[in-house]
């Protein structure tokens, strides 16, 4: 399943805040999206889990555009995890990733047993099986942005939209919820900050700065100190790692 943005543009007002970007993602890889604060990571996002439309160009699902679907078609292919996802007080864990069950049934239609099943397996993929009973407003930022992606899993998309789902996350959580989104057969897009994780777990990586794409491609080929200084500002040194075989960035202070 390809997702194909091409010269897709988005103001506010009258600020250009993406700006012609043309970038796409081959079915089941992994697009990571990088770039400085204020890049247009957020707002590309939004435009490609179809929560905007984009004043021109495109964004395209299989080969249509995504103007053509409706909510629920694209509900049913599209999951979106946002920064701060804002989730009603007094619900439980599992109510929260049951709601991603909601574009595949009808109102008529009974809560059914591969429903629960879709649901648990979310859960266990995430690691909070075990907290299926704990209320929402009483979980950490970390534990919430893991219900939050399994709420996206149990949705059973195509397209996984990711804005920056490791931001509060221990090391071996951001390592296993990573790991777990570049197993999945599905198209995904991420927007991420930390360049080394991009470049263990990311197919490939675009590149934002000031709304612009700058660069796309594998992360060996886009990740090079010239690019690192010229678009983070800073200096680094990248190596191929002899762990992983992936490449290794250490920043130079
Ligand atoms: N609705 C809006 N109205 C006005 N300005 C906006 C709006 N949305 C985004 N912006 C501006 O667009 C720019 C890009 O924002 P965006 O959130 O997409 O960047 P980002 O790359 O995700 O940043 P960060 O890494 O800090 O999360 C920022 O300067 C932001 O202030």
């Amino acid at each position: 399943m390809t997702l194909a943005v091409s010269c897709v543009r988005w103001l506010a007002g009258r600020r250009v805040i993406v700006d012609g970007v043309t970038v796409s993602v081959e079915p089941g890889q992994t697009l990571g999206l990088i770039g400085p604060n204020g890049s247009g990571k957020s707002s590309l996002i939004r435009l490609l889990a179809g929560l905007r439309a984009p004043a021109s160009g495109e964004v395209a699902l299989e080969g249509r555009s995504m103007a053509g679907f409706g909510r629920r078609e694209l509900a049913r292919r599209v999951a979106v995890v946002e920064q701060h996802s804002v989730t009603e007080a007094n619900v439980t864990v599992l109510d929260v990733v049951r709601l991603g069950r909601t574009p595949h049934r009808s109102a008529l239609s009974p809560w059914t047993g591969e429903d629960d099943r879709i649901v648990t397996e979310a859960l266990v993929r995430v690691g909070l099986e075990d907290r299926r009973d704990q209320f929402w407003h009483t979980l950490s930022g970390g534990e919430r942005q893991r219900v939050q992606l399994a709420r996206a899993l149990a949705q059973s998309p195509s397209f996984l939209i990711l804005d920056e789902p490791t931001n509060h996350l221990d090391i071996q959580h951001q390592i296993d919820i990573l790991r777990l989104v570049a197993e999945l057969p599905l198209t995904t897009v991420v927007a991420i900050h930390d360049l080394n994780l991009a470049a263990r777990f990311c197919d490939v990586v675009a590149v934002l700065s000031g709304g612009r794409l700058v660069a796309s491609g594998p992360p060996a080929s886009i990740l090079t100190e010239d690019l690192i200084a010229t678009v983070f500002g800073v200096r680094a040194h990248v190596s191929t790692s002899q762990h992983h075989s992936r490449l290794h960035i250490q920043f130079l202070m």
